[in-house]
């Protein structure tokens, strides 16, 4: 299995061992950076690791910047992207079960290390549900590519 993963400079020191982790874990990783604490903007790394996502290149992708809500602001703009920020275990277990969640967004400002690795764990290793919830996933995805009415 494929993950993409990226972050900004204030997700960078959790992208670190997260992918050490990910490895660890048999993970084939795309680290698209950042490398360093040096300032850089979301949207580069949330649209890189959200284009790899919806192309297919990999199976999921894992964003971190700061509070993990511009990560996930932005990759929900691509089409075929449900990116989910979860800082719980319980949220990232719901955004896979119920959203089929293809992407997940923390932030490296709010969870330390070790819950980090439970709710990537748990995000990972949790099926969809189908059932009920296919049908309102496919509603989403009508919605994304809906002309826009306005
Ligand atoms: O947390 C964020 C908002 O979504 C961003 O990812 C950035 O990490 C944050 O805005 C960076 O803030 P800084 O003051 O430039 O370090």
């Amino acid at each position: 299995m494929r993950i993409a993963v990226g972050a900004d400079h204030a997700g960078w020191p959790l992208k670190e061992p997260l992918v050490a982790f990910l490895i660890e874990h048999g993970w084939d990783v795309e680290d698209f950076g950042t490398f360093s604490p040096d300032s850089v903007d979301y949207p580069d790394y949330a649209l890189k690791v959200g284009e790899a996502v919806a192309r297919g290149n990999v199976d999921r992708g894992l964003l971190l910047c700061g509070s993990g809500q511009g990560m996930c602001m932005t990759a929900n703009k691509i089409i075929g992207v449900r990116a989910a920020l979860a800082h719980d275990v319980v949220s990232a277990r719901l955004a896979r079960e119920h959203n089929d969640a293809n992407v997940l967004t923390m932030g490296g400002r709010f969870v330390a290390q070790p819950l980090a690795e439970e709710i990537l764990l748990t995000f990972l290793s949790t099926e969809f549900a189908g059932g009920r919830h296919v049908r309102r996933v496919e509603k989403i995805q009508t919605i994304e590519r809906r002309e826009p009415g306005l």
